[in-house]
């Protein structure tokens, strides 16, 4: 599916102006202030109500936040309500719940907890559990691991892959973190300033980056997995 369009504009400029395909699963990486976070604000329709957005798209589903399109956030520690039992933290009937917590790999024990009663890696398959509720067409996942320890965060990533192949809906997955991303992602588009300097296959682009602005990423992000491995 095509996003021809994503323009975002604020006082007479186009902070964002991008066109990506999504086949499977895409990445959309850039450094801090590149334009990630108000793409994914546009496609939630969350934008400050001072810029306006133009979407051109071919998908073949509209995109509804919170129906055919799902979130899955960076820091699952803050992403639940920390006084509501987890089990009430779904809209689903009980059954449709603990089919839920069954893909994600979850014990239904953790249904009767708290937020702070849970690990890192519990809350984030709660989490993915919650936006997978409503059997989304197409999944944001805004650096998804980055709150995650090491280990954890390749569990996560094996999960969504998992997931992805089950429940065959598509991921457009923001980070900084190229290493990250490779591990989940077949396309990916760079950004900077708010445009794709470079896209293609994952592969290609970590192989052989065309662009000085991608190798740097490329090196940050491979040499910190190193360093913490
Ligand atoms: N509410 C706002 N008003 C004006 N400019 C904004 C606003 N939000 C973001 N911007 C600007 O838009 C550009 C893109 O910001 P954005 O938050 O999308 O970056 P990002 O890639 O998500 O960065 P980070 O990884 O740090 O979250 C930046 O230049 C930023 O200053």
């Amino acid at each position: 599916m095509k996003m021809s369009k994503l323009k975002i504009i604020y006082k007479n400029k186009a902070l964002v102006d991008i066109s990506f395909d999504i086949s499977s699963s895409l990445a959309l990486i850039g450094q801090s202030g590149s334009g990630k976070s108000l793409t994914i604000k546009a496609l939630l329709g969350m934008l400050p109500k001072e810029m306006t957005v133009e979407l051109e798209d071919n998908f073949d589903f509209e995109l509804i936040a919170g129906k055919t399109l799902s979130f899955v956030p960076q820091n699952p520690f803050t992403a639940l309500s920390p006084l509501t039992k987890i089990k009430k933290q779904f809209f689903s009937e009980p059954k449709r719940v603990r089919e839920l917590f069954d893909e994600v790999g979850l014990h239904y024990d953790l249904l009767e907890r708290f937020a702070p009663e849970l690990s890192g890696g519990q809350l984030q398959r709660v989490v993915i559990a919650i936006a997978l509720e409503s059997k989304p067409k197409l999944l944001l996942l805004d650096e998804p691991t980055t709150a995650l320890d090491p280990q954890t965060k390749e569990v996560i990533l094996q999960l969504l892959k998992k997931l992805q192949h089950k429940e065959q809906f598509q991921m457009l997955f923001v980070t900084h973190d190229i290493a990250s991303a490779k591990a989940l992602c077949e396309d990916v588009a760079i950004i900077k300033n708010g445009r794709i300097v470079e896209s293609g296959k994952m592969r290609d682009i970590t192989d052989n980056p065309k662009e000085e602005y991608t190798k740097i990423l490329i090196e940050a992000s491979f040499a910190n997995r190193k360093f913490r491995t």
